[in-house]
């Protein structure tokens, strides 16, 4: 048996070769499937070959590598870049914003699947969380939807103002300190989280989680409104779903406004704007702004605390 020798936090760790492990992550390298267990099962050939008792992860990480720029060099650098995201001391903390049904929920799962991020939150369940712990009376915004907020303002705005954004701004921002929290719990812990949501809204959370290298927001839009309308009815066939079409509908000026809201504030904060109409090119327009920042051979962080 081929045992890998790894280190986690200083401490040293052995495990047998796995070739479904190693095919899981040239998966995630855009590998098919299939050939990702035929290419593992070629390796462990290989180290068998060689009299291998024990490697070293990176030394069996070279080895991948190396056969792979033999073999299709695109994957290569792609396993690499996955290997060096994976192999920094901070937590990958990826935001994704956007008005409801716009698709944030199902690209977070895309995106947390094809990084192999275990943990992932909607903003919705961390609303949820707050709607336990603070009364209607005193935070009456946060027991609406976002785009509803504005029926549950203590104080109408002035009709010079846009209501609806009024009251979405109040939710928002009430809802962002609950995902602050989590962003700086999931620092301190140094696990990597995928958070998405609709309260996810630039220039609404802190500046000094926002800024550092190692969290990544992005909002998605959809420009066509018939497109948008279309999610809509898309979720509400899915059986899961518990959500009545009819509100979203009846609502889905307000979602608009609240959608404008966020390309401009997007704009204003500097923060990628994605518009989601192909799930894989959403999903590969995000990995790819995120390995920007890991794309260089020798990019490593040391670890911020
Ligand atoms: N790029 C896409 N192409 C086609 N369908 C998509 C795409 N992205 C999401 N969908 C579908 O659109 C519907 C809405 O997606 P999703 O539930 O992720 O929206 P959401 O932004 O999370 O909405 P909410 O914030 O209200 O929960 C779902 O049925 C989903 O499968
Ligand atoms: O508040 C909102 O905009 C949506 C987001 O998912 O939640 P709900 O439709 O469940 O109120």
């Amino acid at each position: 048996m081929i045992m890998v020798e790894g280190e986690v936090s200083g401490k040293k760790y052995r495990e047998p070769f796995s070739k479904g492990v190693l095919a899981r992550s040239l998966t995630r390298a855009e590998m098919d499937p299939n050939k990702a267990y035929t290419f593992s099962s070629q390796i462990e050939a290989q180290l068998k070959k060689e009299g291998v008792k024990l490697i070293k992860l990176d030394d069996l990480v070279n080895v991948v590598r190396q056969r792979l720029k033999e073999e299709d060099s695109e994957i290569a650098v792609q396993y690499g870049l996955w290997k060096r995201i994976r192999k920094c001391q901070d937590p990958l903390v990826i935001l994704i914003g956007g008005s409801s049904g716009v698709g944030t929920s199902s690209i977070a799962f895309e995106v947390a699947n094809r990084l192999g991020i275990r943990n992932m939150i909607s903003t919705d369940m961390i609303r949820e969380v707050m709607r336990k712990i603070a009364s209607k009376d005193l935070l009456p915004t946060i027991y609406e939807s976002s785009y509803t907020a504005y029926r549950s303002l203590r104080i109408p705005p002035p009709p010079e103002l846009d209501e609806v954004l009024i009251g979405f701004r109040d939710h928002v921002d009430t809802v962002s300190v609950g995902v602050e929290a989590v962003i700086e719990r999931s620092i301190t812990e140094g696990i990597s989280i995928v958070i998405e949501g609709v309260h996810i809204v630039p220039g609404f959370i802190r500046e000094d989680l926002v800024s550092r290298d190692n969290v990544h927001m992005f909002i998605l839009t959809l420009e066509d409104e018939e497109v948008h309308k279309g999610r809509f009815y898309s979720r509400c066939r899915q059986q899961w779903a518990r959500r009545p079409l009819e509100r979203y509908m009846n609502y889905f000026g307000a979602i608009r406004r609240t959608h404008k809201y966020f390309e401009s504030q997007a704009n204003k904060y500097h923060v990628p704007v994605i518009e989601n109409i192909d799930i894989t090119t959403t999903i590969e327009s995000i990995i790819e702004d995120i390995t920007k920042t890991y794309g260089s051979e020798d990019y490593v962080t040391e670890s911020k605390g």
